[in-house]
C-alpha cells in the first residue's frame, strides 16, 4: 500500500524502485564480496573511538531494531581506513534471517552469515545535520559485522534482553551506556567500497567498512530477534520481524578493496 516498503511480497526489496528509482542505480548496496579482492597497502586501519559513547534509546522502528546515541559531539567517531574525515556514530541496528535461515545483506563468495550488524555514522565535519550528510555522496560510514551462529555472545544478551520491550513497531524504551565496542570482532581486517543505504532512501552516500571477520552469537539469541514484529501493538496483523534484508546489488564496475 502507498509508498510503505518493507520485506513483504508486496513491499519487498524488488518493488523500492518503484518510488526509489535510484534503487536501480550505479552505486546499490549491498553487494557481494568476491574471493579475490586487491589488497591496498595505503589503507590505513579503521580506528573506532567509542570510549565516551552515549547510547540513549532501542527501538522498533517497523524495519529493524535500532540502538540511538547522542551525536551531538564528537563524543564516539570513526576514522582512518578510507575516511577522510571522523564520522559520528548515529545508531546501530541488525538484519537477520528466519528460524535456520542467513540473513545478512553482504554476501562473501556467495556466502551469507546469520545476519549482520550496522553501525551508521554521518560526516559532522562536512555537514551540518544528518539528513544532509545522509543524502552526500561521503556523507555516511557504516561499518558492518557479520555475526554467525556458535557459541552464546556474552555482550548480545544486554540488547537482546532489552528486546521485549520493543516488541511492536513504534516502541521505544531507554537504553543508556551501551558500548558497540563489545561487539566487534578481535581483528579490524575490513574491506571497503562506495555503495548505498541497504534501505530506503537508499542514498547513494555510505563509504561501506566490512570488518571480515563475524562475531559468534548462539542461536537461542538470533531467536530472541525474531520475536520482534514487523507491525504496531494496535495491529490485527501480528508479522513476526525475519528477513529483514535486501539482496546482493550489481556491482557496476565499483572496485573493493582489501586492508592488510
Ligand atoms: N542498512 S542501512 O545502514 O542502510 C539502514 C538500514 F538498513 C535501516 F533499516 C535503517 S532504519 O533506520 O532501521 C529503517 C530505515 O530507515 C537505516 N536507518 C537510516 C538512518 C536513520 C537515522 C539515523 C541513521 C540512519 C535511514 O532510516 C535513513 C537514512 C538517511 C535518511 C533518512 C533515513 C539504515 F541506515
Ligand atoms: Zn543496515
Amino acid at each position: 500500500k502507498g509508498n510503505h516498503w518493507g520485506y513483504g511480497k508486496e513491499n519487498g526489496p524488488d518493488l523500492w524502485h518503484t518510488h526509489y528509482p535510484v534503487a536501480q542505480g550505479s552505486r546499490q548496496s549491498p553487494i557481494d564480496i568476491p574471493r579475490q579482492v586487491s589488497h591496498d597497502p595505503s589503507l590505513g586501519p579503521i580506528v573506532l573511538d567509542y570510549d565516551h559513547c552515549t547510547s540513549i534509546s532501542i527501538s522498533n522502528n517497523g524495519h529493524s531494531v535500532v540502538v540511538n546515541f547522542d551525536d551531538t559531539d564528537e563524543r564516539s567517531v570513526i576514522h582512518g581506513g578510507p575516511l577522510e574525515n571522523p564520522y559520528r556514530l548515529k545508531q546501530f541496528h541488525f538484519h537477520w534471517g528466519g528460524k535456520g535461515c542467513d540473513g545478512s545483506e553482504h554476501t562473501v563468495a556467495g556466502n551469507s552469515y546469520a545476519s549482520e550488524l550496522h553501525l551508521v555514522h554521518w560526516n559532522a565535519v562536512k555537514y551540518t545535520s544528518f539528513d544532509h550528510a545522509a543524502a552526500a555522496p561521503e556523507g555516511l560510514a557504516v561499518v558492518g559485522i557479520f555475526l554467525e551462529t556458535g557459541d552464546d555472545h556474552r555482550w548480545l544478551h544486554t540488547i537482546t534482553d532489552a528486546m521485549y520491550m520493543v516488541k511492536y513497531k513504534g516502541s521505544i524504551t531507554d537504553f543508556k551506556g551501551f558500548n558497540p565496542k563489545c561487539l566487534l570482532p578481535s581483528s579490524l581486517h575490513y574491506w571497503t567500497y562506495l555503495g548505498s543505504l541497504t534501505t530506503p532512501p537508499l542514498h547513494e552516500s555510505v563509504t561501506w567498512i566490512l570488518l571480515k571477520d563475524p562475531i559468534a552469537v548462539s542461536e537461542k539469541q538470533l531467536g530472541k530477534f525474531r520475536l520482534l514484529q514487523f507491525t504496531g501493538e494496535e495491529e490485527d496483523q501480528r508479522l513476526r520481524m525475519e528477513n529483514n534484508f535486501r539482496p546482493p546489488q550489481p556491482l557496476k564496475g565499483r572496485r573493493i578493496r582489501s586492508s592488510n
